[in-house]
């Protein structure tokens, strides 16, 4: 017999499975039917939450570089959050390879839960400075995640914080904009738009600003693919029949595609 060499007894040490908690893991698959596909859909989600903890961290220790003016490891830290999106975007082609026929089988089994409730999506949303506080509502049964969102409010967003590093290297913006943790979904705003024109308008003297703002632009490009791939999957799997969550199911996922994360970046590219 050729093993190669491999380590083969682990009664007295670390093996792969304990590193990684491999039997927690892998027995939090749960079923509540005998359907097939149900636990597609259960790991489809388990693995994206995976990747949106992941996210979240990184999201984290951007807003600190940038805050600490630590820009070249803050770009390095997006463009993986960018890429954590896109690793997102691309698990939807495994769902929808489920049909309405292969979903209705389970789909009473979920009772109200929805993705609506996420509370790292939400977690997510508001780090990027989509505030809107009525989607705090389902959380409010579990302290432990009202807190973690009510801690992401005391914080400020990414898109804020950005604009502080705009405000401490020369740009003319008043601390009621980049001062306080927004409260409220970011709108978008005539002043901040004129910085973001300075920027683009002279990319050699603002190269740090305008290199920032491209990859804000990237993370919110990819963040839009997600919403639309996720409106595509729904309608092709329930079509127009209400969440589980209670919304109006694609007519309400169809609005959130309009929100815009960084406006002023995306309305300046018309005066350019
Ligand atoms: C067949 C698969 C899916 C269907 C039919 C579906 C359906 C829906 C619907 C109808 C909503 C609106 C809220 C409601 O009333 O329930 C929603 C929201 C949501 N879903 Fe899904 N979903 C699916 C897969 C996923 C997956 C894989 C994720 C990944 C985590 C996900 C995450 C979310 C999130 C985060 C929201 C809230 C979006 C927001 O508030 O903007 N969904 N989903
Ligand atoms: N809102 C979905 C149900 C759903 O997709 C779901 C249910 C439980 C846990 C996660 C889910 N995914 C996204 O909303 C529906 O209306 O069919």
């Amino acid at each position: 017999m050729n093993d190669h060499g491999a380590e083969t007894d682990f009664s007295d040490k670390m093996s792969y499975g304990d590193y990684l908690d491999l039997d927690r893991v892998l027995s939090a698959q749960r079923p509540l039917s005998d359907a097939p596909d149900e636990m597609l859909f259960i790991i489809q989600h388990q693995t994206s939450e995976l990747w949106m903890k992941l996210l979240l961290g990184e999201l984290d220790n951007a807003r600190r570089a940038i805050q600490e003016d630590r820009l070249p490891e803050a770009f390095k830290m997006l463009a993986r959050v960018t890429r954590i999106m896109e690793q997102l975007n691309n698990q939807w082609d495994v769902l929808r390879t489920m049909t309405p026929s292969d979903y209705t089988t389970f789909r009473d089994a979920l009772g109200k839960s929805s993705g609506f409730q996420s509370l790292q999506y939400r977690l997510i949303e508001y780090a990027l400075g989509n505030r809107n506080l009525a989607m705090m509502k389902p959380h409010a049964h579990v302290p432990t995640a009202a807190a973690a969102l009510q801690a992401e409010l005391a914080r400020p967003s990414l898109y804020q914080v950005v604009l502080g590093f705009a405000a401490r290297h020369g740009f003319d913006l008043p601390a009621s904009k980049v001062g306080l943790p927004a409260q409220a979904p970011h709108q978008q705003d005539d002043q901040i738009r004129a910085i973001w024109a300075q920027v683009y308008r002279d990319t050699t003297a603002n190269w740090s600003l305008y290199q920032l703002a491209e990859k804000l632009v990237d993370l919110e490009d990819y963040f839009r693919r997600w919403r639309f791939n996720h409106v595509t999957t729904v309608e092709r799997v329930i079509g127009f029949k209400r969440g589980t969550g209670g919304t109006g199911g694609v007519d309400y996922l169809k609005k959130m595609l309009a929100v815009e994360l960084f406006p002023e970046l995306w309305h300046v590219r018309t005066e350019l």
